[in-house]
């Protein structure tokens, strides 16, 4: 199976329209106003309608409240959501759309249970966990805590980077990988040398 990659926190339709180029299969947007990515419904517009077809965008949220879902889904063209903080599978479920989970990874269990509590999602998309960040810190955690079988797609995020993406995959086999940190020249913006190395490491790793 090809291992597909997000490249997440583009916050520039010229990072958005290089990364498709590239290869990468989808694009993250953050919306979440704490984040040093976080991006205007405006400014997601304007990288949304820099992609060519078939790049998936998807938008990301930690807890966020319904009303500013809805608003996000009315104003920008979303394909999949990313929630990235405590929110109830319920929640998840209500926008009927496609939906990831992430898990923030502190022991082997975690990642079962996020796959048992949220069985529509996805895919459960793993991070690292450091404690009162929701994501996004360029952290990796110990990929061993990992289960050999996943009911769901597993989505490996948390720290990738050039230097460890094609080890991850080769070890992990992942369905696809998640980076935003390990591509950066600085926080939100990507640096096209890091994200075409990054696509080649994952083909690499596949093999
Ligand atoms: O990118 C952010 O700022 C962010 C903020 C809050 C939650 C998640 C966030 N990003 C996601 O975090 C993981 C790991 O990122 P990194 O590669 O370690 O920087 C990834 O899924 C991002 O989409």
């Amino acid at each position: 199976m090809t291992t597909r990659i997000k490249i997440c926190g583009l916050t520039r339709p010229e990072d958005a329209r290089e990364a498709a180029r590239l290869g990468a299969d989808a694009i993250g947007l953050v919306f979440y106003p704490k984040s040093p990515r976080n991006v205007s419904i405006e400014q997601a517009r304007a990288i949304v309608a820099a992609l060519p077809p078939f790049v998936t965008v998807v938008a990301l949220f930690v807890n966020p409240t319904r009303e500013w879902v809805d608003e996000v889904l009315a104003g920008c063209a979303i394909d999949l959501l990313q929630f990235h903080g405590e929110e109830e599978p319920v929640f998840c479920r209500s926008f009927h759309r496609p939906y990831m989970k992430a898990v923030r990874v502190r022991t082997a269990g975690d990642v079962l249970d996020a796959a048992r509590q949220y069985p529509d999602a996805r895919g459960i998309l793993t991070d690292a966990f450091v404690e009162g960040m929701h994501g996004g810190t360029g952290t990796r955690f110990d990929w061993g805590l990992l289960p050999q079988q996943l009911s769901l797609p597993l989505v490996l995020s948390g720290g990738l980077s050039v230097d460890n993406v094609a080890e991850a995959v080769h070890e992990v086999r992942p369905a696809a990988v998640d980076v935003s940190s390990g591509v950066e020249s600085s926080k939100g913006i990507k640096d096209a040398a890091l994200m075409a190395a990054f696509i080649a490491g994952v083909k690499h790793g596949s093999v």
